[in-house]
């Protein structure tokens, strides 16, 4: 696979930062432009536009054979364009979505200005009467949703890394929307089904800013009517409850999408037994995978999947920390062992913490699962300690008998004791089956890390929302706890002090926020305004 040239960052001149165009503009201002600004899109823009009549002979006279498939916004057909013979996907939009001749080509502008190499591009449109279509490049490979839940027997399962790398670019994708672009753009869709691969396996998210084509028309600044799309498994939950749509809905559903490429398993799969609907950790990983991964890429990458898809859409990350955590998780290294992620890298706080933390906690919580069949309640704390304690030193062992020169035959004899017994005493067998539910809680302001340290762009934009952030994660409890790999219990010497260590054993109730993948699909009639910024919908009350 070939993906990495794909992967790099678009430098457009057309398309400034939010923040550049926020700090210059105003939105009166920005409306006095307009009609401007169109005029000058018109003049810029690639986009061809087609007739009907050119599109009807690309596609054989939009013949079956050549349908693609139906989605919300109508069926989509592969046709050849003529002469130039490119391959393209003409999407026949609904006509109860009608819009007006200059509606649609100002959506169709707006949308053609939109190029990265993790989307699909915009080749063109046709208005012609009352048909209106939309021509793109061909996407080759299928979608994520192919690839991972329909496989053919020519095509193999995909590895660890080539998920990582579908991630990133999906990741990619999304924040050139959500951050590179003025205004930003919501999704509103992201699911695998919208991933679309091409032959090298790189991402190309498809059906973006389709919403003002869909049925009902307007200004941006008036109502618009809009039906909340999307399936309910990907939608965020303040988005199907009817209540506000942001970028962190996007963020959501990527974190879904994410889980999906871990596990691969289905958003909505209703043929799995009750016990099977919530996702038990590490089991969690596609048995594809044949556990061909490393245990602590695997913690980071659900602890990102799990912070996107957290229930309160203000302590979900930026969309550009979840790439920039990516892009080390999907780089191989000629080991086979993927990278993890270094912490220092985020430009929100709550990331750098929750993947550092997580990953120290992991280690600890299960020492603590270990410990805590000898211990009371109250005793959990300095469990850990002691388990870390003895964890040392059994390591201090080892490496004194490796320099020792073979003379620890008897001291190997006794690790192996001294393991076993650990094991015998940490574990009790009837709670093999069952799952340990754990807190991860994280507050930076109760972390003794200094601001500079834990962002290497200082603060050039913090995520007010993400001050608090708190996940869960179910943690299976069984023999391979104490069969950690040593580069684990080296990272738990180096982990922050126990103090910072907060690992709450929820031993209280069920939470709300832990990860189900059973949902159901809705499609809602809403009316929508957008607010001010054009960053978010509301709903009309
Ligand atoms: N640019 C493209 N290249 C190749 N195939 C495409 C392209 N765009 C869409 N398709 C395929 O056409 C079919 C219909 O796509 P469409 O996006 O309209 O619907 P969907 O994704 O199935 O559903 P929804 O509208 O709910 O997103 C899908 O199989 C999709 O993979």
């Amino acid at each position: 696979m070939h993906c990495f040239p794909c992967f790099s960052t678009p430098k457009s001149k057309k398309s400034p930062t939010r923040n550049e165009s926020n700090d210059n503009e105003t939105r009166p201002h920005a409306r006095e432009n307009k009609h401007a600004e169109e005029a000058e899109q018109l003049e810029e823009t690639t986009l061809k536009t087609f007739t009907f009549r050119e599109l009807a002979t690309a596609t054989k006279n939009f013949r079956q054979e050549c349908l693609l498939g139906e989605g919300g916004f109508g069926r989509v057909y592969k046709g050849t364009l003529q002469p130039t013979g490119q391959v393209v996907a003409v999407k026949q939009l609904d006509k109860h979505g009608l819009h007006g001749n200059k509606e649609f080509q100002a959506e169709v502008l707006s949308l053609g200005r939109l190029d990265h190499p993790n989307l699909v591009k915009l080749v063109g449109y046709c208005a012609d009467g009352d048909q209106r279509l939309l021509v793109y490049d061909y996407v080759t490979g299928g979608s994520l949703q192919d690839h991972l839940h329909e496989l053919k027997s020519d095509r193999g399962p995909m590895d660890w890394t080539t998920r990582m790398q579908i991630a990133y670019g999906a990741a990619q994708g999304l924040d050139y929307l959500h951050d590179k672009v003025n205004p930003p753009v919501i999704y509103r869709d992201l699911k695998a089904s919208n991933v679309l691969l091409d032959d090298d396996l790189c991402p190309k998210l498809s059906d973006f800013g389709l919403h003002k084509l869909g049925p009902g028309t307007g200004d941006k600044m008036v109502a618009l009517t809009s039906r909340v799309m999307g399936t309910y498994g990907y939608s965020a939950p303040e988005y199907t409850r009817g209540g506000n749509l942001t970028l962190k809905s996007d963020v959501y559903s990527f974190g879904v999408v994410l889980l999906e490429l871990i596990t691969g398993r289905r958003a909505l799969d209703t043929t799995r037994p009750n016990d099977e609907q919530n996702l038990r950790y590490p089991d969690m990983a596609d048995p594809v995978l044949e556990n061909k991964f490393s245990e602590r890429g695997l913690n980071q990458a659900v602890a990102i999947a799990s912070m996107c898809v957290q229930e309160e859409a203000t302590t979900r990350p930026l969309i550009s920390d979840v790439m920039v955590a990516l892009s080390f998780l999907s780089m191989s290294k000629e080991d086979g062992v993927p990278t993890t992620v270094p912490i220092l890298s985020f430009r929100d706080k709550s990331m750098s913490i929750a993947l550092s933390r997580h990953d120290s906690d992991l280690a600890s919580s299960k020492l603590a699962v270990e410990d805590e069949k000898s211990s009371t309640s109250s005793d959990k704390e300095s469990s850990v300690d002691s388990m870390k304690e003895r964890v040392i030193k059994r390591e201090e062992e080892d490496s004194s008998s490796e320099s020792d020169d073979g003379s620890g035959s008897n001291s190997d004899e006794e690790h192996e004791e001294d393991r076993n017994s650990l094991s015998t005493e940490a574990i009790d067998e009837k709670n093999q089956a069952q799952s340990l539910k754990i807190n991860y809680r994280y507050s930076w302001e109760e972390v003794d890390v200094s601001d500079e340290k834990l962002s290497s762009k200082g603060s050039q934009k913090s995520n007010d929302e993400s001050i608090y952030s708190c996940y869960d994660i179910e943690v299976d409890h069984d023999d391979s706890l104490m069969n950690k790999e040593k580069k684990e219990e080296e990272d738990i010497h180096s982990s922050k002090s126990d103090d910072d260590q907060s690992v709450y054993f929820d031993d209280v109730s069920e939470d709300d926020n832990e990860i189900s993948f059973h949902r159901i699909k809705s499609e809602v009639d809403v009316d929508y305004v957008e607010d001010d910024s054009g960053t978010s919908l509301h709903p009309v009350k």
